[in-house]
């Protein structure tokens, strides 16, 4: 596995399929492009499926072991089975997705080899759900969580930003991923500085104290050091990379954007590499420049120059986070 200046293997890459999307969130950042809500690209800037194969192909033999695609809605793919057919099958595979088209195509996704998918879903209120999405699908993502489920795509983690919209929401979403076998509950914190609202911000580590009171045990995932809490039947696991050097510094994946540009961390479009037409030697040499160019957004180690750009802070030139 190749791994960076800090530490950090990159086991995993996320590959964004498309910037469309069928929804309108209020908190969609857009896997750090920005808000879905400006003008989309044309879908034939897209990554074609050959050329999403083909990358997948190289960073296995670097021995990354999770591929998971995202979107914008990764389901706007007609040809998303063809992908996930074709993925590695040494590769664990999995979705984050906002549910919509999930009835009726989850079992051709389990089919095609998917193994597990993530579904957002901010509240068991349709009226709450329809002002963040600013959507009506309510009723097509419950129908979509329990697809999955049946067809074995589990566990399904519910994905639930907490910010302003949602609070009131969270101890219902808890307990209905403690009843129900087959889910989990990702609480997702709130990134004002990619949506641009810090007046929505809810204190996350509330939420944590709050968890460890309720839960039976509590674990914590190699992964971003995430906290897993265990409430009867369900699990919680909490995402809150906000000023969070622990989690950066346990951050072991590479994205993807939708037009095939190689991006080293969510919050940074200063280390973008477009992968363009490349051979796959030329993949390979772009991919390792792009891991050994990771660095941890939280923390000291880096710092903005006077035209704004982001640069190695030097007293951490050469030193292990
Ligand atoms: N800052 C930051 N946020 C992340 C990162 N990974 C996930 N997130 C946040 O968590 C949200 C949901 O992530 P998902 O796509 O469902 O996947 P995940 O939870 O990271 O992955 P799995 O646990 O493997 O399913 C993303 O939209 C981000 O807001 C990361 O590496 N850095
Ligand atoms: S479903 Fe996802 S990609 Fe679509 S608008 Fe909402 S957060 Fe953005
Ligand atoms: S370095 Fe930090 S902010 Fe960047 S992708 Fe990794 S965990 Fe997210």
């Amino acid at each position: 596995m190749l791994e960076d200046d800090f530490g950090r293997e990159v086991s995993g890459v996320r590959i964004s399929l498309t910037d469309r999307c069928n929804f309108d969130c209020v908190y969609c950042h857009n896997e750090g492009l920005g808000d879905t809500r400006g003008p989309m690209d044309a879908q034939d800037s897209e990554m074609s499926a050959d050329d999403v194969v083909r990358f997948l192909e190289v960073v296995e033999e670097f021995g990354v072991e999770k591929v998971k695609f995202t979107g914008g809605e990764p389901m706007l793919r007609q040809d998303l089975e063809e992908i996930i057919r074709r993925t590695p099958d040494s590769m664990e595979t999995s979705l984050t997705t906002n549910g919509t088209f999930l009835p009726g195509r989850a079992e051709a996704l389990k089919e095609a080899g998917l193994d597990r998918v993530n579904v957002s879903q901010d509240a068991l209120d349709r009226e709450a759900f329809a002002e963040i999405t600013k959507s009506g699908a309510y009723e097509k993502v419950i129908e979509g969580v329990h697809a999955a489920v049946d067809a074995g795509l589990t566990p399904v983690k519910l994905n639930m930003v907490v910010f302003k919209h949602t609070a009131g929401y969270v101890e219902g979403m808890v307990d209905h991923v403690a009843e129900n076998e087959g889910l989990q509950l990702q609480l997702i914190q709130y990134m004002p500085e990619l949506t641009g609202k810090p007046e929505w911000n809810i204190d996350i580590g509330r939420v944590h104290d709050w968890l460890a009171d309720l839960a039976d045990r509590v674990e914590t995932r190699d992964m971003h050091d995430r906290k897993r809490y265990y409430v009867g039947e369900g699990m919680v696991e909490i995402v809150d990379p906000v000023e969070n050097e622990t989690f950066c510094a346990n951050c072991h994946r590479v994205r993807v954007t939708h037009e095939g540009y190689l991006k080293g961390c969510l919050n940074r479009n200063d280390d973008l590499k477009s992968m363009g037409e490349m051979t796959k030697a030329e993949i390979r040499e772009t991919f390792r420049e792009v891991v050994a160019n990771r660095v941890p957004y939280y923390g000291e180690y880096l710092v903005q120059n006077d035209s704004g750009e982001y640069v190695l802070n030097e007293k951490y030139l050469g030193v292990k986070a």
